[in-house]
C-alpha cells in the first residue's frame, strides 16, 4: 500500500515565511513546522493544502508551486510541501498550533524546526519572494518578526 500524503505549506507574505509550532503530540509539541495537514481521499494536493490553511490558520492561500521531493515522517506517511501565497486573513493559530512567526531573509534557522521539515524549509528560504517591509520594520528595515498577544501572527 502507498504511504499517505500529508501536505504542507510554505506560505509567503511581504517577503516572509510563516513558521508554525505544533502543541501536540507532545514528541512534536514545541517543534516548529510548516502548516498542513493529512490528504483527505479524492483532494488533490493543492485542495487539501488550502482547506487545512483555512482550518488551522484561518486564512485562505493560492499554492504556487510543489517543491521537488517527498519527506518520510513516521510509518505510512510522507511530507510532501507546495509554496503559497496569502490572499487573505490574518494567521491564528486555531488548531494543532501554539505560536506562530514570520520569517525574513536569513531567519530560517532562527528556530526549531522538526527534522524532516529542513531540507524543504531550507529549499522555502531560497525561493522567498522579495517583498515589501512590513509595517513595523525598524527603520534600518531589520525587524521581520512580529508576534501578537494571543499567538496571533501578524
Ligand atoms: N502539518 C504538518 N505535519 C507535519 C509536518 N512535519 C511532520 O513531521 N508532520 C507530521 C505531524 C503529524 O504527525 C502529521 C500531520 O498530522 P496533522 O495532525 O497535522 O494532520 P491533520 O491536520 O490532517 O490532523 P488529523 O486530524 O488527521 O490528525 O505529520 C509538517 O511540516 N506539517
Amino acid at each position: 500500500m502507498s504511504d499517505r500524503v500529508v501536505v504542507a505549506g510554505a506560505v509567503y507574505d511581504q517577503g516572509r515565511l510563516l513558521a508554525a509550532r505544533r502543541s501536540a503530540p507532545p514528541e512534536l509539541a514545541g517543534r516548529w513546522e510548516l502548516p498542513g495537514g493529512k490528504l483527505e481521499p479524492g483532494e488533490s494536493g493543492e485542495q487539501a493544502l488550502v482547506r487545512e490553511l483555512r482550518e488551522e490558520l484561518g486564512v485562505e492561500t493560492e499554492p504556487l508551486e510543489r517543491i521537488p521531493g517527498e519527506w518520510p515522517l513516521g510509518p505510512g506517511y510522507v511530507l510532501q510541501v507546495w509554496t503559497a501565497r496569502l490572499v487573505s486573513g490574518v494567521p491564528a493559530p486555531l488548531q494543532d498550533h501554539d505560536e506562530l512567526r514570520w520569517l525574513g531573509p536569513g531567519e530560517g534557522d532562527e528556530i526549531d524546526w522538526l527534522d524532516q521539515d529542513r531540507p524543504a524549509v531550507a529549499e522555502a528560504m531560497r525561493r522567498l519572494p522579495a517583498g515589501s517591509a512590513p509595517v513595523e520594520s525598524t527603520p534600518t528595515g531589520t525587524a521581520s518578526t512580529r508576534r501578537l498577544p494571543g499567538g496571533a501572527c501578524c
